[in-house]
């Protein structure tokens, strides 16, 4: 099975402080387009291979061409994608993904997100006429472990939930339902513009926060009232360096720690993941709020692109060869992407939208006022029998494992439902036919035989809608 993350790195120019200290000298010998010769700070030459290198010449077209426009065509399909820039700071994460900045326009300078939404909107007015499209806008940051709404400022401390049926979810974050492009810019600047920005002696404008841009396009297909969902998630990560190499002091100093922590168990999450013994390996994705939202990325049910950003620069060269070493093992992750809803599909109204979310968490709150300590040990015990939840140590978990259920209950509900609303419509169809076959023959001289040979198809029919309403009923119970 081919990686389900394509790994490219990306080489930016070197900057006036980094000639002035080293001149125009480089650590890195090109090969060809996927590979390279990396000279580390002993001098000692080292062979990288990735999915595609672009050198410090590279445009931001052929960055976004090759790895994020496969994933955004993806997402319009309902198959959901993250793009993830790693690096140290100043290595050109932000630049790659908004350009010199979110509003810029320049085709040449322009970054990933712009082109990213352009290409949504273009999909979504080429799209043939039997498809409903809309899409909303979420944007967060992650500081000091807290997943902040930048959208609304009120909102510091959004919870991370999972569900069967949506995967990972941000509980209560601000969804924008954008129209266009220009309309989504500004929105994505708003966002920006609220940004925790904190400054390092390695870079006075560096971003302590990782910023996650989600994108949901939603899919309505007006014949059956089908609803498919893709999501592309946008990940900055806030710089990857070493806490000593900034200088950092203070509240800067506990920012930097934070960090390194999170991409600390990012690098574990991706170590488990490409561990030989995988499957059995338990992978430590609630280890951080970084890598609880990016599960669904790596774990599976996405496909992913990583974009390594390193200096060119000798003076950067541990950095960019941790960050290197990064890249390549995130190479060996592998698992499939899989479609949103597109087996069994979910009525309009069966879709779980915010208010029945609402809904809900208004039925958990009762139940956790209601529940003795008794209730709660029963629960644990059915949930551990059911196999969702294996040493619960936490009232929190025990809410998820319950709201886990409760969406597979639903799910499995409305599964049968449409099962239902299918034969339904087809026994209709049969109807029709048998009803105008009985009228023709009204019309006509009868045949002996035919009316024997219609009741056999009644009641052929009649059986096969007996089977189905006892499968639903089964369900039900
Ligand atoms: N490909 C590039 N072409 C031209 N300039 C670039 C390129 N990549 C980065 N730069 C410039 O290098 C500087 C640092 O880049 P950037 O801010 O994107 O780094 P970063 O990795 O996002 O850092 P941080 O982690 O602090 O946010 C910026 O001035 C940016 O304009």
């Amino acid at each position: 099975m081919s990686s389900n993350v394509t790994v490219c790195v990306r080489f930016r120019p070197l900057t006036s402080k980094e000639i002035a200290e080293h001149g125009d000298e480089v650590c890195i010998r090109c090969l060809d387009d996927k590979s390279f010769v990396f000279k580390d700070e002993r001098g000692e030459e080292l062979t990288f291979n990735f999915d595609k290198v672009f050198y410090s010449e590279s445009e931001q077209a052929s960055v976004y061409e090759f790895s994020v426009l496969p994933i955004v065509r993806d997402a319009v399909n309902a198959i959901n994608g993250t793009i993830i820039t790693y690096g140290q700071t100043g290595a050109g994460k932000t630049y790659t993904i908004e350009g010199p900045n979110i509003k810029e326009s320049d085709e040449l300078k322009k970054g990933l997100l712009q082109r990213v939404v352009g290409e949504l909107f273009e999909c979504m007015k080429s799209s043939d006429e039997t498809v409903n499209y809309s899409m909303k806008l979420s944007m967060v940051e992650i500081y000091m472990e807290k997943v902040r709404d930048l959208l609304d400022l009120t909102k510091d401390n959004i919870q991370i939930k999972e569900n069967k049926v949506q995967g990972i979810m941000l509980s209560g974050v601000t969804e924008i339902t954008i129209v266009d492009a220009v309309d989504t810019i500004q929105w994505l600047h708003t966002g920006i513009a609220n940004r925790a920005i904190g400054e390092t002696y390695m870079n006075m404008a560096s971003s302590r926060s990782h910023s996650i841009y989600i994108l949901t396009i939603i899919q309505e297909f007006k014949a059956h009232k089908r609803v498919r969902t893709g999501k592309l998630v946008i990940v900055d990560l806030a710089g990857s360096e070493k806490v000593e190499k900034t200088g950092a002091e203070g509240k800067v100093l506990e920012e930097a720690k934070t960090i390194n922590k999170s991409l600390s168990a990012l690098a574990n999450v991706v170590n488990a993941l490409t561990n030989p013994q995988g499957k059995t390996n338990h992978i430590p994705f609630r280890d951080s709020k970084l890598t609880r939202i990016l599960q669904d990325a790596l774990g599976g049910n996405s496909r992913a692109a990583l974009l390594c950003c390193c200096s060119p620069s000798p003076c950067n060269a541990p950095e960019s060869l941790s960050t290197l070493r990064f890249g390549a093992r995130a190479k060996y992750i592998k698992a499939p992407p899989r479609c949103n809803f597109d087996e069994g599909f979910i009525q309009k109204n069966g879709f779980i939208s915010p208010a029945k979310q609402d809904q809900c968490e208004r039925v958990l709150n009762k139940l956790r006022e209601k529940l003795e300590d008794e209730d709660v040990k029963l629960l644990e015990e059915l949930f551990i029998l059911e196999g969702i939840l294996f040493e619960p140590d936490s009232i929190e978990e025990l809410d998820e494992a319950f709201e886990d259920l409760t969406s597979r209950t639903i799910s499995s509900l409305q599964k049968a439902v449409e099962e239902l609303v299918i034969a339904n419509d087809e026994l209709k169809k049969e109807n029709q036919v048998l009803r105008a076959g009985v009228a023709t023959l009204e019309m006509l001289a009868l045949e002996p035989g035919a009316i024997e040979s219609i009741i056999g198809a009644i009641s052929r029919t009649l059986g096969v809608f007996r089977s189905m309403a006892f499968s639903f009923i089964r369900k039900l119970i």
